[in-house]
């Protein structure tokens, strides 16, 4: 079991960095992460008071339980370098570099983390939002310890495949999988991309919803609207859960009869099904408490 998929990522929101109003309401949005972004939601001109406010807000300790990153401006823009230090002098749960389209990116933005201080708990999250990001993903997963979760940037994916965005996703599959696959393999957490259409929640749900039947761990948000229904989806149901703790009794009551596998609802079980219940249930217990 990965360990970074313990931890609920059910609902991740983004807001924009200038955006006062938001930093606060964010204290009270039920959202499991918080993304505070110096990037595309902020114009060039406010940047550098939109960065003031972010670095404030993450050193506040007034978020709770919510995980708090602050997404920098990516590599070889003008303000990446002030970004990650500020960044850094802060101290959030995570760091979040947009556009990460190599292995090398991610070992340059650690050894800056690490020299500008930030403490061991920053983690890198990690944003692959381009063809070459997917082509290389398992080497972006792998290429540091630090790096936790990755990010789909699903905006910017459709518009480097001159994609269009259309319901069921069919144009993004491919990259989607392969982040996936990057994830999976390396034991990295992983989040689906936003929804843009705030006020179409049927839409939303049913691409929540295609998203955990994929295997991502939560969905990136853009609206304090969207966060109640993506909990509900990305959180075990009472029927899995009832589900889960009927499969690892009759498990191992099977193993005390010397048999190492058993049906449930007339479906076959072995050791993986019971691997799977346990983490089924050790999420829903980290999500009973929020
Ligand atoms: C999308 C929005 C611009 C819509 O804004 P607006 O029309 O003002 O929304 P509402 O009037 O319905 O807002 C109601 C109240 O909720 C607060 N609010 C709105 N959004 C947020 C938020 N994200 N976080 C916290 N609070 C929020 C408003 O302030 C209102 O509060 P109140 O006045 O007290 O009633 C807007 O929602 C927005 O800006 N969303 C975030 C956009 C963003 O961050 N975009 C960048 C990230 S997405 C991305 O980059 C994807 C990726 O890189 C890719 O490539 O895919
Ligand atoms: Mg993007």
């Amino acid at each position: 079991m990965s360990n970074a998929s313990l931890r609920p990522r059910r609902s991740v929101l983004y807001m924009p960095g200038a955006n006062e109003r938001a930093l606060e309401k964010a204290k009270t949005i039920p959202a499991d992460a918080l993304i505070l972004d110096l990037e595309d939601a902020v114009a060039p001109d406010a940047k550098a008071d939109a960065r003031k406010r972010v670095a404030a807000a993450a050193a506040s300790g007034e978020y709770g339980y919510r995980e708090l990153t602050i997404r920098v401006n990516g590599p070889g823009t003008p303000w990446h370098t002030d970004d990650l230090r500020a960044a850094a002098e802060a101290g959030p749960d995570a760091v979040v570099v947009p556009k990460v389209d190599s292995a090398q990116t991610v070992r340059e933005v650690e050894f800056a983390l690490q020299a500008a201080g930030a403490p061991d708990r920053t983690a890198i999250w990690a944003m692959v939002e381009t063809p070459r990001a997917m082509l290389d993903a398992r080497h972006i997963a792998a290429a540091s310890e630090r790096l936790t979760v990755l990010v789909m940037g699903t905006n910017d994916l459709a518009k480097e495949l001159h994609a269009e965005h259309v319901a069921g996703r069919a144009p993004l599959l491919t990259g989607l999988s392969l982040a996936l696959l990057a994830a999976r393999e390396t034991g990295k957490a992983i989040l689906d991309g936003v929804y843009n259409d705030v006020k179409d929640l049927e839409g939303f749900e049913a691409e929540c919803v295609q998203g955990r039947q994929f295997g991502f761990d939560g969905k990136t948000l853009i609206h304090p609207a969207q966060v109640e229904p993506c909990n509900r989806v990305f959180a075990p149901s009472d029927e899995q859960i009832e589900r889960s703790r009927r499969i690892i009794d009759a498990f191992e009551e099977a193993a005390r009869e010397g048999r190492g596998v058993v049906t449930v609802d007339g479906r076959m079980i072995e050791n993986l099904h019971v691997e799977d219940a346990r983490r089924i249930l050790a999420l829903a217990e980290a999500v009973s408490g929020r």
